[in-house]
């Protein structure tokens, strides 16, 4: 049975299309057939953070009625796919966001998972991906101003019909002056389900157009990503061994002469 999720947040710039595109990557590596969508039609950049730019199809034209959304369809890491949208202000203005309902309908049959990646903040077209979710995920910086905003978003999703499913806390630096895990789920009302740390790979792995999972794959971060996907694919998380460095021939030759000599 096909599970969708919407990544939310109240505010912008706290984390939602990282989420989408690592929390993707790694339910596909689980074995999951998993699409990630960048419903956020006005602002996109997940197809950006994975490389894929300058496409001849893209989600603006299928929410503008002019192509399917089979063809707008693209290979990313581990065996995820993504469906980008465009970055012109026109394919912006010929998308009509009610179209998402149906694009989605198509999706369902082909996929385990699909996971829309929402804009952000409260706007008439924001609304559809919360509702056609079955479970949104709050994407929360551990700061004041996001919870509140976050439950702006909670509360929306709730008076339009749709369920949350939880809050990913992230960007976590462990200050005194962060809210705890506790907390979050007090003020929220939600199960947190993981916690993000900051962590500077991130940027770097997005600069080289590769999510953190894949660039730094035991990084602080992608450890927590891991676990997040295999809480929602329902596998156990097992620690990935660090890659051994392959030995190099100097140091072959050496064991080799240290142990003819002993
Ligand atoms: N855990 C983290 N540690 C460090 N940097 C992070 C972390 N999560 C996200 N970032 C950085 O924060 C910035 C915003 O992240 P992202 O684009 O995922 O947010 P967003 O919620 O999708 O934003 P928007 O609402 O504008 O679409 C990016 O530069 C990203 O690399």
């Amino acid at each position: 049975m096909v599970k969708v999720y919407t990544i939310a947040s109240g505010k912008g710039g706290t984390g939602k299309t990282t989420v989408t595109a690592n929390l993707g990557s790694m339910l596909a590596r689980y074995g999951k057939k998993t699409c990630i969508l960048d419903a956020d039609v006005g602002m996109a950049n997940l197809g950006l953070i994975l490389g894929l730019e300058d496409l001849p199809v893209t989600l603006h034209e299928v929410l503008a009625g002019k192509a399917r959304v089979r063809d707008a369809i693209y290979d990313g890491p581990f065996g995820v796919m993504v469906v980008p949208c465009g970055l012109s202000l026109q394919g912006f203005q010929q998308s009509d966001p009610n179209r998402l309902k149906d694009i989605m309908t198509d999706l369902v049959g082909e996929f385990d998972i699909l996971i829309m990646d929402a804009p952000a903040g409260i706007s008439r077209d924001g609304v559809i991906p919360l509702t056609i979710a079955d479970g949104v995920i709050l994407v929360v910086n551990p700061e004041i101003s996001s919870i509140v905003d976050s439950l702006k978003t909670k509360i929306l999703t709730e008076t339009v019909g749709g369920h949350v499913e939880g809050a990913i806390i992230n960007r976590v630096a462990g200050n005194s002056e962060e809210f705890n895990h506790a907390q979050m789920e007090k003020l929220l009302g939600v199960r947190v389900l993981g916690v993000i740390p900051e962590d500077p790979n991130i940027r770097r792995a997005s600069a080289g157009r590769t999510p953190i999972v894949v660039k730094y794959p035991t990084s602080v971060a992608s450890r927590a990503f891991k676990h997040i996907a295999a809480d929602v694919a329902g596998i156990e998380y097992v620690e990935e061994a660090a890659a051994v460095p392959r030995e190099r021939f100097v140091d072959r030759l050496a064991r080799a002469l240290f142990r003819a000599k002993a």
